[in-house]
């Protein structure tokens, strides 16, 4: 069955699922803030097929849609809060693609209290080289909660590169993905390099630190994190592509404020909640914070 979908942020994760979700033959219209007329989705290295793309910058064009893919970054939530809400209608669905373990507190200030939301973890690496022109890889994944909407978001995507699937512990594969993205993505925005920078003198163990302060606060939350993650991770980090980034690193070389408070931030937050110490967030967070300066570099 065709469904209308609305996707607002079609930066780089948004293009590529709007790209899987149209080659699914759903009807897709992207809100964006810079208009384009043609979306290239491909596998990084591959080329892409160009396809035509509905595109709407204005409010008044946004109408209440069978779904809503929220792509936009956990921080800009906020900015897209009449566009929700102009999507969202009775019967709407809302996906809430973000890196982070707030999804569903991102987003609940600014949404009807009974709209049904699904939260998605999402490992893609995605980058977008212009507008309507984005890649991924080398894997796509996506993972929801169980429950009708999280399989109804996965038949949404059924067959395309996207392998979505439903996780009866949810929680715990956010926390899991978070322990990716908070020592990776701090490291890599503070230094200014790729993944390569983790065989440089004292970065591995600060990368460490900060992953043994995600574990203990994911564990204090709640989330079932197997004993040798720390290991498992240390190692994907030091074996991984030296060139590799991240949208972390991704937003900091182009000037973009980062996700340091969805990906950081929540360590420093939820671990004070639970009395759990995490000193080296405590020094790593506000040096992201402060890196903000909105000049590309
Ligand atoms: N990139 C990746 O490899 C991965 C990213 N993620 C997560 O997915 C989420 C999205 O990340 P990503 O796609 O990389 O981010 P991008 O910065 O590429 O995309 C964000 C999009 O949101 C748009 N946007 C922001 N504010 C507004 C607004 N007020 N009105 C309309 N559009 C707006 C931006 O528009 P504009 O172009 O005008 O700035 C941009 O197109 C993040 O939580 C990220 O951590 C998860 C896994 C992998
Ligand atoms: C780990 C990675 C690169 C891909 O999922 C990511 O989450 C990001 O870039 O934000």
């Amino acid at each position: 069955m065709t469904s209308r979908i609305v996707v607002i942020g079609p930066g780089a994760i948004g293009l590529c699922v709007g790209a899987a979700l149209m080659a699914g033959g759903h009807e897709v219209t992207f809100f964006a803030r810079q208009p384009f007329s043609t979306l290239a989705v491909g596998r990084k290295g591959q080329v892409a097929q160009v396809v035509a793309a509905r595109v709407v910058t204005a409010l008044d064009q946004l109408r209440a849609s069978d779904w809503v893919f929220s792509c936009v970054k956990a921080h800009q939530v906020a900015s897209v809060a009449e566009a929700l809400r102009a999507a969202i209608g009775p019967r709407t669905q809302l996906a809430i693609l973000q890196n982070g373990v707030e999804h569903l507190e991102n987003v609940s200030p600014f949404v009807p209290a009974n709209t049904v939301c699904v939260p998605v973890m999402v490992d893609m690496p995605a980058t977008r080289q212009r507008p309507g022109i984005a890649e991924w890889g080398p894997h796509a994944r996506a993972s929801v909660p169980a429950g009708p909407a999280g399989e109804a978001f996965c038949a949404l995507l059924a067959g395309s590169f996207l392998a979505s699937n439903i996780r009866d512990d949810w929680r715990s594969q956010a926390w899991r993905k978070l322990c990716v993205n908070a020592p990776a993505g701090a490291i890599l925005a503070l230094t200014g390099q790729p993944m390569g920078v983790f065989h440089r003198p004292g970065i591995a163990d600060l990368a460490r630190a900060i992953l043994a302060e995600c574990i203990a606060v994911g564990r204090a939350e709640g989330a079932v994190l197997e004993d040798g993650i720390l290991a498992t991770q240390m190692h994907d980090f030091m074996t991984a592509d030296p060139e590799a980034g991240n949208s972390m690193y991704e937003d900091w070389r182009a000037g973009r404020e980062t996700e340091w408070n969805a990906r950081n931030g929540v360590i420093l937050r939820k671990g004070a909640a639970h009395g759990v110490a995490t000193p080296v967030s405590a020094i790593v967070v506000p040096l992201l914070a402060a890196q903000h300066t909105g000049a590309p570099r």
